[in-house]
């Protein structure tokens, strides 16, 4: 439990994955089952024709390919199997590039590349391998490239291919940042509306339905292991003459003041929550009646001691609270009306008050 949950970062979010995109590791799966058999066709093909060396060579990459699957299968781990996966497809890429597998038709195969680099890889990841690819490609179709591989490409094939494979890695490119741009606005939308339905917008602090939420987890956690968990209501006193005699800026002002002071004066472990108008709850976990009443005080003098700022008057403000502790088998509905029963009985003693629900004040 935290007092504020604050927002998610872009780079927190853009690992989350929205409703309806194909999971990184499924479309791996996905694409190792379909290459393996054309690999495999290919394989024969290369056999029937009597080329056993590219044979052999293709069955190696389906071999390759089937082996990271099943190492993903087996380990879960979804960055050993991208990484194996672009490791194997780049290499058998290159390959079919270098040696001119199937009469040197095989080179189509690599418009396949930057579409699944770009999608299965970080952007950095993907401009850096197509670019590389894209270079690389070109050194293979340069005189230097017909010196080493002497490859049978034509002329007009190669300035063709290479502008065809950079438009479409560009495209390619374009097309990734805007899908990357929506899902991250998709994905803040989403933490937005979340953090809205949980939060009070004035003051920051868990509002009412969240606290209920934060209430039912504790108590569960009680059931559990039997350490008791204290509630302290507190509201602040005569606040309706606040906003008559300074306006209501001023009553908002005190309302976050209010709201600062119980943030400085808790735990980490402690839930703050607005729970109406001028009314907070304070939900202290493992705590029992005398730490409760402890806090509740050293919360109440803060609060007494730090004037509000109105214009050039400062406004002085006092709260009053009620803290119960749960005990025995009492459900969080009963917690909270002796919570509220106290807060009543400090309210009628004078004000800037604690009063517990056994009926003890200060
Ligand atoms: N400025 C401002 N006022 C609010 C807000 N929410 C509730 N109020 C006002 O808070 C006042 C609450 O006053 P009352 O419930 O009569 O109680 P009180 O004046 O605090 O008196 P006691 O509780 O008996 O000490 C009302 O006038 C509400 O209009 C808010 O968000 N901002």
């Amino acid at each position: 439990m935290t007092q504020i949950i604050s927002r998610p970062s872009d780079t927190k979010l853009s690992q989350f994955r929205v409703k309806g995109e194909i999971p990184v590791p499924l479309l791996i799966g996905r694409l190792t089952l379909a290459a393996v058999p054309i690999l495999l066709f290919f394989a024969w093909r290369s056999l029937d024709r009597g080329f056993a060396g590219s044979a052999t060579i293709l069955i190696i990459f389906a071999a390759l390919l089937s082996v990271n699957g099943i190492i993903y299968l087996a380990s879960h781990n979804s960055t050993l199997q991208r990484r194996g996966f672009i490791t194997v497809i780049t290499v058998l890429f290159t390959y079919l590039a270098v040696n001119a597998v199937e009469d040197g038709s095989a080179i189509i195969w690599l418009f396949a590349y930057p579409p699944i680099i770009f999608y299965i890889s970080e952007a950095r990841v993907g401009v850096i391998a197509c670019v590389g690819g894209l270079a690389a490609v070109a050194l293979l179709f340069s005189p230097l490239g017909d010196m080493v591989f002497d490859t049978p490409y034509s002329t007009s094939f190669r300035l063709t291919m290479l502008a065809v494979l950079g438009f479409e890695m560009f495209t390619c490119f374009v097309l990734d940042q805007s899908r990357r741009r929506s899902k991250l606005g998709l994905l803040k939308l989403a933490a937005e509306f979340e953090y809205a339905a949980k939060h009070d917008a004035l003051t920051g602090l868990y509002n009412r339905r969240e606290a209920h939420e934060q209430l039912e987890t504790e108590y569960q956690r009680y059931m559990r292991n039997g350490r008791a968990f204290s509630v302290l209501l507190m509201d602040i006193d005569l606040f309706k003459s606040v906003n008559d005699n300074y306006g209501h800026h001023v009553g908002d002002e005190t309302i976050m003041m209010v709201a600062r002071t119980l943030r400085e004066q808790s735990r980490k472990v402690d839930t703050l929550s607005r729970w109406g108008g001028e009314e907070y709850l304070v939900l202290l976990p493992e705590t029992d009646i005398t730490e409760a009443v402890q806090t509740a005080n050293r919360i109440r003098q803060a609060i007494a001691s730090t004037p509000v700022r109105a214009e050039k008057r400062t406004v002085n403000i006092t709260i009053s609270v009620g803290t119960a502790t749960i005990h025995g088998a009492e459900s969080v509905d009963r917690l909270l009306q002796r919570a509220d029963e106290a807060l009543y009985r400090a309210k009628d003693m004078g004000r800037n008050k604690v009063c517990d629900s056994e009926g003890s004040f200060s």
